[in-house]
């Protein structure tokens, strides 16, 4: 409980209806079916409705007062009046928490692809060197052994300060933190004081909630350029976005890359040869890690998982764990034993064919995941491709003509695609205009396309026709029944029949 006049010294506060000096708060709400009594409700202006609208049925669940961008004249409890209510509710969750981020080392990772694994990998190297550990991001919220499934990539501002609390709570030390461009633009950060900010890479994503690719761009970039001097920044110089901010931060600028040599820590020796990533880290400049100088020199690193985007995720969670002081002998440890994450490039099956099972959501994703089927061995590729939905006609071109490209480079010449699983928010419509434009490409590009209704019938057919030595590809099957399950299933069973095109 506190008194919500002290708490409101938090935020600016620019008018008031009906206020009380000693009311007490005893939590802080923003959606109207999650209120207590005794609440702050927060009345957030959202992009499908208004919160506003929702204070009565707050007012009845026992919200004591509300923060507002506009006074609502008919609703009798206090009401303080913000310039946004977002930022004032970022502000609050703060101070009602006693600001836990000042009392955890902050480690916040930004991408277009590669959040989950980098932070994940940053976890697993944090993990091994015995430390207390938090993972906020879009499969899990883990809070030291606590595990609590995500429903968003970065929480809500509240959800956030909550989470950051039962860590302090908990004794956590390190928090990696995945930070969405959406929670940038939403102020979910807002006042987050970072120790560690990472900016990975950038392509073409979102644009369809950002607007343009400059605006996508420039909400990614608010994370490196809101640093403190008491921060460091983490940059990947091969990324021309990322490159892009070096000058633009007052935090310390940690770079790292395989192309240049002129950064901090640079990427050689690179072998992709055997499916796995091996590589040396040079140390070319001397930098401060916590506790720890280090001077120019190199080590090897071996991943179990494959893939050059896996190298880049990799060398931004060494920077990383270096800034944090880890022994490069544990981080050496840790990389060679990290498995991956789910439905990243993640081998499902590995017998007589091998079944990977991947996100593909986007042309960046897309080039990565298709360039890393250069480096394996197998003999033919079933590709299953679920069209993305949900998303607009323009990001489905964008992703076909990717998708050719690669094929061509592969040597592929049919994919088996069905519209019944899409992307993100596990919502299963693909509209026929978004297919179509899929189906275009394809046609102009000469690619024999087997298209199947459902998911599992794409599946069987593609299980149907695999060999010894065959590697099927299960790139974006992520609807309401995921792919790597039906796949699974199906496997159990003996391949009869193929299932139904059109
Ligand atoms: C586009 C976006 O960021 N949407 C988020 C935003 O929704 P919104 O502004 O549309 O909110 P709204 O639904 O209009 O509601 C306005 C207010 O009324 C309240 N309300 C609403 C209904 C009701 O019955 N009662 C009530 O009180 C809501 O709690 C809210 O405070 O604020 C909501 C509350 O915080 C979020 O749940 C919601 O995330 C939705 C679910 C979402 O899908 N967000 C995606 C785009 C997202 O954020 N994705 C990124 C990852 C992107 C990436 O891959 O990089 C992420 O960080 O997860
Ligand atoms: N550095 C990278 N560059 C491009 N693609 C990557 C990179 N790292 C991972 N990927 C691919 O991008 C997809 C998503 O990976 P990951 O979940 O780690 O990224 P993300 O940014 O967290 O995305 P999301 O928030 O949607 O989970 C996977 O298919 C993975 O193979």
């Amino acid at each position: 409980m506190t008194r919500l006049q002290e708490l409101l010294q938090a935020t600016a506060v620019v008018g008031s209806f009906r206020p009380e000096e000693n009311l007490e708060a005893t939590g802080i709400s923003y959606h109207s079916q999650k209120v207590s009594p005794g609440d702050l409700f927060v009345c957030i202006t959202g992009y499908s409705t208004d919160g506003h609208k929702y204070l009565p049925d707050a007012v009845k669940s026992g919200a004591a007062a509300a923060i507002v961008e506009r006074i609502q004249e008919d609703i009798a409890i206090p009401q303080y009046v913000v310039p946004n209510s977002r930022i004032a509710m970022a502000q609050l969750a703060d101070a009602f928490y006693s600001h836990p981020s000042s009392k955890l080392k902050m480690i916040g990772i930004t991408a277009t692809n590669g959040k989950t694994t980098t932070t994940y990998m940053t976890n697993a190297i944090l993990e091994q060197h015995g430390l207390k550990t938090g993972l906020i991001g879009t499969v899990v919220i883990k809070i030291d052994d606590v595990k609590i499934p995500s429903e968003l990539t970065t929480p809500e501002s509240l959800d956030l300060q909550s989470y950051l609390k039962q860590m302090v709570d908990r004794d956590v030390t390190h928090v990696s933190m995945e930070v969405s461009s959406a929670a940038l633009e939403s102020h979910r950060v807002e006042t987050v004081g970072y120790d560690i900010v990472c900016f990975n890479n950038l392509s073409r994503e979102h644009i369809d909630s950002h607007g343009t690719f400059e605006k996508y761009f420039e909400a990614k970039a608010s994370l490196i350029r809101g640093a403190s001097e008491h921060s460091s920044a983490v940059l990947n110089l091969d990324n021309e976005h990322a490159a892009s901010l070096v000058g633009q931060t007052r935090a310390n600028v940690i770079t790292y890359g395989l192309k240049s040599t002129e950064g901090t820590l640079h990427c050689k020796d690179l072998d992709l040869s055997t499916g796995r990533a091996k590589f040396t880290v040079e140390i070319i400049k001397p930098f401060k890690g916590d506790g720890v100088e280090y001077t120019p020199g190199e080590f090897r690193v071996e991943l179990r998982i494959p893939g050059l985007h896996s190298v880049y995720n990799s060398m931004a969670a060494i920077a990383i764990a270096l800034l944090c002081g880890v022994p490069v002998a544990t981080i050496q440890e840790a990389l060679r034993t990290f498995g991956g994450v789910e439905r990243r490039f993640e081998f499902i099956h590995e017998d007589e064919f091998i079944i990977v099972d991947d996100h593909f959501a986007n042309p960046g994703n897309i080039d990565v995941t298709l360039e890393t089927l250069r480096y394996m061995d197998y003999e033919q590729c079933h590709f299953v491709y679920a069209i993305r939905g949900n998303r607009g006609p323009i990001i489905n071109r964008e992703n076909a003509e990717a998708i050719v490209k690669w094929m061509n480079r592969l040597e592929m010449h049919e994919i088996i695609a069905t519209r019944s699983a899409s992307h993100v928010n596990k919502n299963n419509t693909v509209s026929d205009e978004e297919t179509d434009v899929f189906l275009e490409v394809m046609n102009e590009a000469g690619i024999e396309v087997k298209l199947y209704r459902e998911l599992p019938d794409a599946i069987a057919h593609a299980l149907s026709k695999a060999g010894r030595g065959d590697l099927i590809l299960l790139a974006g099957c992520q609807g309401m029944d995921p792919g790597a399950e039906i796949a699974l299933e199906l496997l159990k069973e003996p391949v009869s029949k193929q299932g139904a095109e059109g």
